[in-house]
């Protein structure tokens, strides 16, 4: 049975806001004319000035992005922006991070000193183990008797831990470590709010794409309330001092979502409660809590821009369909279906129980969703409350987000003095080796979380693809995997020397997606060594599931800030579909089939089709 052809009591509706709301939550589902999406990305690419690109939106494959220009090998393809992005929970102990563009914050040390904090507290990502990762069926996973045979990088026992003054002197800033000025990073700014939860930096917009000058200012300002050009997410395409990424994230949905003084106490309440569910569960309920915030904010200021135009006093609950719809806009345009509907049914999953399985995802959604109506409800903007629309922002994630991965300044950091000539390294290195020996394997993890980039979204797959996501090759190093014991791990030539990410997979193979694992780079040879399975039973809601993680790695698309850039694998033409690959190409054809019904559909590319053909 296909999933869009699941029995009609399934998609039976639990939510009151989908019945109520039906025609208002049909508009906004309904795709939107090909004028109107071809404008849209026309101005878009303007706007960030990725010339040389096209999107066309009524491919076979529906939309697609084809070459505008000629590209050599290696050139940049993209550079796309975040519309909407998270950093995972479990790796905000880890990497300080700009909650607006993921850029590295604070100093080396601070990175350092609070790592090591969270470590010795025991709720560092060091101090769990894969399983209990923050995937979207994995967060709900909860090992029962898994025998690990190996845990992961994280979990050494190599450790050397270091006195607490010294952890402390590190965040403080009272212990500065050699060479670290080469490094600095943007200042922290705190959530205008006062959350303490999300802290910021500021950027530079050159508009071409942002370019990070630390700190500068910070005068706390009064926001008073979100009002900002609606259309900042498009970009200015005009150079100069932007807001602060707080300023930025504050006007775009921080402003409802921040569980700071300047919210109400119920509302501080409820959204602790949405926020802590969505960590126990899913995180992605939090990138779909953006979403709605974001266009809740938009709606608001569309609507004062037109009240302010026609000086219009009507009623503030009425709901305006027209002001609605264009504040959706840029959801409208991402490919998206129910997310209880697209998730693939995973291997140890009884056909038989195919209904009941999606019936949990969809009433785990509904969960979330009253939470978050709790917190955020706004009676003029209801639709966006609805089940519909929270299933499809959710699945639109699940079709198109890209995981997001920004490379830690620390690891560059001590790569910097590993170099350092002889005497200079011992003199460095005897202050830097005992915090390399308190951070052991962790000392490289990078930022981690997923996004939805607009662009980028509308690739197709190809299992023959001619662009990638771009990996730094910028490194003067070359670290073999560092995987332990017997059998060898083969890694594509093409991947050589490139950054990877050391995966463990853990069966069914969804469970991965959203996993939060190091990254490494790979020895030009290629090989590396696999470090030993897990194995145990899992419990998924209902379902006790037995299964085994074996190592695989995956390349990742990561920059120093959370953009994704996309590079030409080979020449491409004008006038030619850029491709790119949503899994490991060089897997044989059933087992590519069988990872992309992860994205639902059939590979349709020339080499699939020329498998069928044989
Ligand atoms: C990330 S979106 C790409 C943009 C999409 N074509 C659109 O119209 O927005 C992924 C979806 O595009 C379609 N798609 C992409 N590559 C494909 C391929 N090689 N064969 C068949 N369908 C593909 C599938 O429907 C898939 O779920």
């Amino acid at each position: 049975m296909l999933r869009n052809q699941l029995p009609t009591h399934t998609m039976e509706s639990i939510c009151p806001l989908d019945v109520q709301f039906a025609p208002q939550i049909a508009a906004l589902l309904q795709s939107p004319p090909c004028h109107q999406t071809q404008e849209y990305f026309d101005n878009l690419i303007a706007t960030r000035q990725c010339h040389g690109l096209k999107i066309k939106v009524d491919g076979k494959l529906g939309k697609g992005v084809f070459a505008d220009a000629e590209f050599k090998t290696g050139e940049l393809v993209l550079k796309d922006q975040i519309l909407v992005g998270l950093q995972h929970s479990t790796n905000k102990m880890d990497c300080f991070v700009c909650g607006s563009c993921f850029h590295f914050i604070g100093s080396i040390e601070l990175q350092i000193g609070r790592k090591l904090y969270f470590q010795e507290l025991g709720v560092s990502s060091s101090n769990q183990c894969h399983s209990d990762s923050s995937d979207g069926e994995g967060k709900s996973c909860v090992i029962e008797d898994a025998s690990l045979e190996e845990c992961s990088a994280s979990g050494s026992k190599s450790r050397i831990p270091l006195a607490p003054e010294v952890i402390q002197s590190l965040m403080d800033g009272q212990l500065v470590l050699p060479y670290s000025e080469n490094f600095s990073l943007p200042s922290p700014y705190p959530c205008p709010g006062g959350c303490g939860e999300e802290y910021y930096c500021s950027i530079w917009w050159s508009g071409k794409g942002t370019d990070f000058r630390g700190g500068g200012g910070g005068a706390a300002r009064d926001r008073g309330g979100a009002a900002s050009e609606a259309g900042w997410w498009l970009g200015s395409g005009v150079a100069g001092w932007c807001k602060h990424c707080a300023d930025i994230d504050w006007d775009a949905c921080h402003s409802l979502l921040c569980i700071g003084k300047k919210s109400k106490p119920s509302c501080r309440e409820a959204l602790s409660k949405f926020v802590e569910h969505a960590n126990n569960t899913n995180d992605i309920f939090i990138l779909a809590a953006k979403v709605i915030a974001m266009i809740s904010l938009r709606y608001k200021n569309l609507k004062k821009a037109r009240f302010t135009e026609v000086a219009c006093t009507a009623s503030s609950v009425d709901i305006d369909l027209s002001l609605l719809l264009e504040a959706w806009k840029p959801v409208s345009m991402g490919y998206k279906k129910r997310w209880w509907n697209c998730i693939a049914l995973p291997e140890d999953v009884d056909k038989g129980d195919e209904i009941e399985f999606r019936l949990q995802f969809k009433n785990l959604a509904f969960e979330s969703l009253q939470l978050l109506k709790e917190a955020i409800f706004d009676e003029e903007c209801a639709p966006l409350f609805s089940l519909e629309i929270y299933g499809h922002i959710i699945g639109m994630f699940e079709l198109n987000n890209l995981d997001l991965v920004v490379a830690s300044p620390v690891e560059d950091y001590f790569l910097y003095v590993h170099d350092l000539p002889g005497p200079l390294k011992k003199e460095a290195a005897a202050v830097t080796q005992p915090i390399l020996d308190a951070l052991d394997d962790d000392y490289s993890i990078c930022c981690q979380g997923t996004a939805f980039f607009p662009l980028q979204s509308c690739m197709n797959h190809s299992c023959c693809p001619n662009a990638k996501a771009y990996k730094r090759d910028n490194c003067k190093h070359n670290h073999s995997l560092w995987l332990k014991n017997g059998d060898k791990m083969k890694i594509p030539e093409r991947h050589h020397g490139l950054w990877i990410e050391r995966l463990f997979t853990l069966l069914p193979s969804r469970l991965h997606r959203y996993a939060v694992y190091p990254v490494y780079r790979v020895s030009d040879t290629g090989t590396g060594t696999i470090r030993g399975t897990i194995r145990g039973t899992i419990r998924v809601f209902a379902y006790r599931i037995r299964f085994f993680m074996y190592p695989v790695y995956f390349v990742k698309s990561w920059d120093k800030d959370g953009q994704a850039t996309i590079i030409a694998l080979r020449p491409i033409q004008q006038g030619e579909e850029v491709t790119i690959s949503y899994i490991d190409e060089e897997l044989p054809y059933d087992e590519r089939q069988r990872l992309l019904a992860d994205y639902g559909f059939i590979c349709k590319c020339s080499k699939c089709i020329q498998v069928k053909v044989d």
